[in-house]
């Protein structure tokens, strides 16, 4: 399988602080890949790392087989969009549009023009006095556009209005399909965009906890919900990565796979399983419960 990302050993530290703490993974060429964690977990600062803003403190990281620090042929197959975009003073979106392409081998005016038009992007008003939203669409049009190999979106979603967010996921599900490339996108709007997702990334406190296919979320982890005494008995021995208590209710995220045995216990209990959600194994895996080794599923990128 041919890798988009090769990611070994890789840290990051901010003079006493370390963002990202020898984290090794691969993002196989043509997925879709969430980016999860909690604030601060690292997302950004990996971000930057892959689009060659920044460089690892130790390790290495290669895109498309290359180390994309400084490394004008591998940027030119990276769009890398962040929440804090610049633009030069004065610009507006045609400014924007004409130079765009020079950035962008595979630049596609069409894509561009139909999410200007599906956004309601407005052509006069210069970008610094744009609203939250329109920055987002802006930022979504130049990512969307490039049809880069590697797209990197970092938290596309801020401020955008709820057509705008489905304009956004139908767009890129539609281009994406006809020209398939690799998508790393960070959100912490996971319910809504789970479904875009055939890998996922889930890091806290700069370190990897889960990276599997989104399928085999399922075996990552379940939640066990009934009496409280029952799940405390149920959960006795197991791993918890989160739990929350309702007057006499309680509800546990647990590691491990909901298997026959699993339910067959829980029934017996007087408690009931059911498949953790991927906004509750984002929490769970950055609880302070959560123990620190990463779990890893490979399995093959969609086709
Ligand atoms: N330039 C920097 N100097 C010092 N510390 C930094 C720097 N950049 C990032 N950090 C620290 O690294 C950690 C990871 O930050 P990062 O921005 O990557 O998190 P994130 O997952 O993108 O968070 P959020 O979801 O809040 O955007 C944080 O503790 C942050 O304070």
């Amino acid at each position: 399988m041919t890798h988009a990302i090769d990611i070994r050993s890789m840290s990051r530290v901010f003079g006493r602080s370390t963002a990202l703490e020898d984290i090794t993974l691969t993002v196989p060429e043509g997925s879709i890949c969430g980016l999860l964690g909690r604030n601060g977990a690292g997302k950004t600062t990996l971000m930057s790392i892959l689009a060659g803003q920044d460089r690892p403190s130790s390790g290495t990281v290669e895109v498309f087989g290359q180390n994309p620090f400084e490394n004008e042929a591998a940027l030119s197959r990276i769009s890398f969009v962040r929440d804090n975009q610049r633009y030069p003073d004065g610009y507006r979106l045609h400014h924007v549009l004409r130079i765009a392409p020079e950035f962008a081998p595979n630049w596609n005016a069409d894509v561009a023009a139909e999410l200007v038009e599906g956004f309601r992007i407005p052509g006069k008003t210069p970008i610094s006095k744009m609203s939250r939203g329109q920055l987002s669409s802006v930022a979504i049009v130049l990512a969307l556009a490039s049809r880069a190999p590697l797209t990197l979106l970092d938290e596309p979603y801020l401020g955008l209005d709820v057509t705008a967010r489905g304009l956004f996921h139908n767009m890129l599900l539609r281009d994406y399909t006809e020209h398939p490339r690799t998508v790393v996108l960070s959100t912490h709007l996971i319910e809504e965009s789970e479904a875009l997702f055939d890998r996922v990334l889930i890091v806290d406190r700069g370190r990897v906890r889960a990276d599997c296919g989104s399928e085999e979320t399922s075996s990552l982890a379940f939640t066990v919900s009934g009496p409280t005494e029952a799940v405390e008995r149920f959960s006795e021995g197991r791993t918890l990565l989160a739990s929350h208590t309702v007057g006499s209710l309680k509800s546990a995220t647990v590691r491990g796979t909901a298997d026959a045995d699993v339910r067959a216990q829980a029934q017996t209990l007087g408690a009931s399983v059911s498949p953790a959600t991927l906004q509750e194994l984002v929490a769970g895996f950055g609880s302070d419960a959560a123990a620190p080794e990463p779990v890893r599923i490979r399995k093959g990128a969609r086709a």
